[in-house]
């Protein structure tokens, strides 16, 4: 792939409009004597064209041009379509590997993981080939989801025209990433909340029905009850030792507050605290969810009885007696079924924020 920041640069306009399918590499090292401009950052935005519904595609092509306007003057912008899923790793990796200032994700929480995920290849953190050993790219979102729960814990509109003016102003700070194995023995990182049973199961059918927007995740919650059960799951917290919870319904291990379009499932969570929160619920039947639904949604389910709350490093969980149909997903994206094994690696990127 050919992100072209040399390029970019050496038009009369400071915008490039790259298509993935173009040669393959960035082109930052072996143009120099281009006339790029040294001075100016390179910002790379991974777009997401099916985000939303397709919505993500279209809003971007409007919001281009005030992209331009307000960033154009300090950075060389190389714009990014994705072209299937997951390809927003092998993007950011590129990126990255050739020295970009920031890699900045445009979309939903899925396009915020793959880019997640591509700060990290094969477990260790994708490092700048030509950019010292302390040098690091920065995290940047601009929230144009379906549910854009990420942003929430931050207090941010899905409006991306107040995530540009976040970029310009450039403040950073360090975020938390969490790292989950499972059953495959694969590693995927997350940046927002994870989590097992009736919600990933959820959050599995709801990718189905975006079209409907935030109503997917009510459809794809009425879907998941079908067939569900409560089951007995054993969980080892921070390297100590196993213990057992009985009728689970579902386990969340928060690095922030919100999923599922909205619901604050792990209030206390602060992606800079170096820990997870996870929330345990128990022996929830369906008609809880009817009366409690509610608290779930502003956070205060955490006081119910069958609700337990643990601040972790690590966490891992298994089923009592497993029958290997227990799901799980890390930033709405299904990864699998348990057992799962979940820790955070702190202060681990630098976030526009
Ligand atoms: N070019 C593409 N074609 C099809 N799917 C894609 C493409 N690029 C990314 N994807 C996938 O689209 C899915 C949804 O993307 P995203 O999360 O950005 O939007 P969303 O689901 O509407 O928002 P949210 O997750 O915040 O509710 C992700 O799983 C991602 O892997």
């Amino acid at each position: 792939m050919a992100f072209g920041f040399a390029a970019a640069a050496a038009m009369p306009k400071p915008c490039l409009s790259i298509k993935a399918n173009q040669s393959s590499s960035l082109g930052l090292s072996d143009r120099a004597d281009d006339h790029v401009s040294r001075s100016k950052k390179n910002f790379v935005f991974i777009i997401n064209p099916k985000g939303a519904n397709g919505r993500t595609g279209k809003e971007w092509k409007k919001l281009l041009p005030y992209l331009r306007t307000r960033l154009g003057g300090h950075c060389n912008i190389c714009e990014y379509i994705t072209l299937a899923p997951s390809h927003g790793v092998d993007i950011t990796r590129e990126a990255i590997r050739e020295g970009a200032d920031a890699v900045i994700a445009v979309g939903g929480d899925g396009t915020l993981h793959e880019v997640i995920n591509g700060f990290f290849c094969a477990g260790q953190p994708v490092t700048a080939l030509e950019r010292g050993p302390g040098y690091s790219t920065t995290l940047g979102l601009i929230p144009l989801g379906t549910g854009s729960d990420f942003a929430r814990t931050f207090c941010w509109r899905n409006d991306p025209h107040e995530a540009i003016e976040r970029i310009k102003r450039g403040f950073k700070s360090k975020v938390d990433v969490g790292i989950i194995t499972a059953h495959t023995g694969e590693q995927h990182f997350f940046i927002n909340v994870a989590d097992i049973h009736l919600s990933a199961k959820a959050g599995y059918y709801a990718s189905k029905y975006k079209g409907f927007g935030n109503l997917c995740y009510v459809f794809g919650a009425l879907r998941a009850f079908i067939g569900h059960e409560n089951r007995n799951m054993k969980v080892k917290i921070n390297g100590g030792d196993w213990e057992v919870f009985h009728k689970v319904t579902a386990i969340c291990i928060g690095n922030a507050k919100y999923f599922g379009g909205g619901m604050k499932i792990t209030p206390t969570a602060d992606p800079s605290n170096g820990k997870l929160e996870v929330v345990i619920l128990q022996d929830f039947k369906w008609y809880d969810f009817v009366l409690k639904l509610h608290k779930l949604y502003s956070g205060s389910h955490l006081s119910e009885k069958n609700v337990c709350l643990r601040s972790v490093k690590s966490i891992e969980v298994v089923e009592e007696m497993s029958k290997g149909d227990i799901y799980i997903q890390s930033d709405g994206e299904h990864l699998g079924f348990l057992p799962a094994n979940c820790s955070i690696l702190p202060a681990a990127i630098n976030f526009f924020c």
